[in-house]
């Protein structure tokens, strides 16, 4: 991490919480005093509204977890980047793995709804990530920079692009890449957002994400080009985010 990034800890609650959920929340928010991170929740779409209102004057941001390319029209169950922000979303995380595996969605898809983000005034978060076949066979660092080229479209900048790098393999596993493997992953993004985007690619955060838990935060976050975690089951629990967000240097 430099200083020109500042740390950002992304909880994903992906489809977990009912309104009780509220509570847990507020644990968080109420957390957060002193921390030198960023802090965001991402919560079902059926929980933003609630959320943002609640969370309203914290530094705890919410976020949204997918939108449709488009600002609205004949898209039955979609929800659009303008109604995220409507509902008080500040950021959308989009591309992510379980998206483009129970959802069939590709780069072009992802490129589009970035776009829609910046529409909306949302701060897109990128996910990327190799399979456990593409790890083993070496391509991992390929596969990423294909992913960042074809998901980002012309125009990110520092302020206006997070890219997650989520190994499919670590995600909801217990399993980690190794420091260096994720240094490596991590080296290429920079680089990629380095060639497409020049000195902007300095301050663009890079996230990981895949089983990052209590006890290895502190190791992964101090990992070279590592600008901070998406967290998704340990973002559930109020105190693991909460110690997770801590482990920031
Ligand atoms: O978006 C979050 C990730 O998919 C990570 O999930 P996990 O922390 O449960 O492995």
């Amino acid at each position: 991490m430099t200083a020109e990034r500042r740390p950002l800890i992304a909880g994903n609650w992906k489809m977990n919480g009912l309104r009780a959920a509220k509570s847990e929340l507020r644990t968080v928010a109420a957390g957060l005093a002193g921390l030198s991170a960023e802090t965001m929740i991402c919560p079902p779409f059926t929980l933003i509204g609630a959320f943002a209102a609640d969370v309203a004057g914290t530094q705890l941001m919410i976020g949204g977890q997918d939108c449709h390319p488009a600002e609205s029209g004949a898209h039955t169950g979609d929800i659009s980047a303008e109604m995220l922000r409507d509902a008080g979303a500040v950021a959308v995380i989009l591309g992510h793995s379980e998206r483009r595996i129970d959802h069939q969605e590709g780069d072009a898809i992802v490129k589009a709804k970035v776009k829609a983000a910046w529409r909306a005034g949302l701060l897109p978060v990128v996910c990327v990530g190799e399979t456990l076949v593409e790890r083993d066979a070496g391509e991992a660092a390929a596969v990423v920079t294909r992913q960042v080229r074809q998901s980002v479209p012309e125009g990110a900048t520092a302020v206006n692009l997070v890219v997650a790098y989520e190994p499919i393999w670590a995600i909801g596993t217990g399993r980690t890449p190794t420091t260096d493997d994720v240094a490596e992953v991590h080296g290429a993004i920079r680089h990629i957002l380095g060639e497409r985007f020049g000195a902007e690619a300095n301050g663009i955060r890079i996230l990981y994400g895949g089983s990052v838990k209590p006890d290895n935060a502190a190791t992964l976050l101090a990992t070279a080009n590592v600008d901070g975690a998406l967290v998704g089951g340990a973002s559930l629990k109020a105190a693991d985010f909460l110690a997770i967000a801590r482990a920031v240097g």
